[in-house]
């Protein structure tokens, strides 16, 4: 079972992603993408698809013409984990 990251752990992870804010409900951390258009987004969207779900780590995001919201949390640990970090750093690296 995969557990919520301790305070401690969070700091550090979180001053590595600057883009990211913690989001409180449900205890997860969140980012806003703004593509060129539809096609730049969508295309984002699918690189994510690939690495969440080589990862069996899935975002909740929504996607509005270019713009898109994405929250990451642990459905199995009831809140921000290891994994939320690790899938927003790779994230992070197909931009
Ligand atoms: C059975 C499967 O491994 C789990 O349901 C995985 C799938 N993807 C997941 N994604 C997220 N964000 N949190 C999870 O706890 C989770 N669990």
């Amino acid at each position: 079972m995969i557990e919520k990251l301790s305070e401690e752990a969070r700091a550090l992870a979180l001053a590595n992603l600057p883009e990211w804010t913690v989001v409180a409900e449900p205890d997860g951390i969140s980012r806003r993408f703004t593509f060129p258009d539809f096609v730049a987004a969508f295309g984002f969207m699918t690189r994510v698809a690939i690495v969440a779900e080589k990862a069996d780590h899935h975002p909740e995001w929504s996607n509005v013409y270019n713009r898109l919201d994405m929250l990451l949390t642990t459905h199995d640990a009831g809140g921000l984990s290891q994994r939320d970090i690790d899938l927003a750093q790779e994230v992070e690296a197909l931009l």
